[in-house]
């Protein structure tokens, strides 16, 4: 058991299997994407993580990049989501694949795709690490999910409680 500030949380995915199953995802999408030269397009702040260990079993050629929005604060989502900062690389007719720590509603990641929609990608894919399908409110294609999960709040491996614990290298669930 773990504290972050008000709240307990137990452990729940273990670095191991995080990694065992990161490294299956960046099989599949190597073996998917090996004539694309695809752009890893990493979620701020929570993807870091993901994206880094993702990258590195990945064994084709890719571009890395980031972009950063926010929706939520504390444990619930507030269903706002702000604006999108930060695409430095002009996706234009390229491959892309969205890199997030977690799809909870769907609102993040729908209102993202809309958005790089407009800039005329050849297509776009989506790895998520977590995924909540009883949390899901807007109906999104998930390409890659590295594990279905409860609705419960989870920290660690790059997701915060009130900006703390995204350090933590294996995954905790609220207790
Ligand atoms: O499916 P949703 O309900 O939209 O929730 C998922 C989003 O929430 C988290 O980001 P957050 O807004 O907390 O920003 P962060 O990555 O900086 O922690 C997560 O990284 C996703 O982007
Ligand atoms: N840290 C964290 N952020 C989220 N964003 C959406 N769902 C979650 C969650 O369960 N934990």
């Amino acid at each position: 058991m773990i504290k972050i500030k008000d709240k307990e949380f137990v452990p729940f995915i273990t670095e191991s299997e995080l990694l065992d199953r990161i490294n299956v995802l960046g099989k599949q999408i190597s073996e998917k994407f090996k004539d694309d030269q695809p752009i890893l397009l990493g979620v701020l702040n929570g993807a870091f993580m993901f994206l880094s260990d993702l990258s590195k079993s990945i064994d084709i050629p890719v571009e890395v990049s980031f972009v950063k929005m926010s929706s939520y604060s504390g444990t619930s989502s507030t269903g706002e989501v702000k604006d999108l900062i930060g695409l430095g690389v002009d996706i234009k007719d390229r491959k892309v694949i969205v890199v997030e720590d977690i799809v909870d509603t769907g609102l993040s990641m729908s209102y993202l795709l809309e958005l790089l929609s407009k800039k005329q990608p050849a297509d776009v894919s989506v790895v998520t690490l977590l995924y909540k399908p009883e949390a899901l409110k807007h109906a999104i294609k998930l390409d890659f999910v590295g594990f279905e999960i409860p609705n419960k709040f989870v920290v660690g491996y790059g997701l915060d409680y009130d900006g703390l614990g995204r350090n933590l290298p294996e995954i905790y669930q609220l207790k």
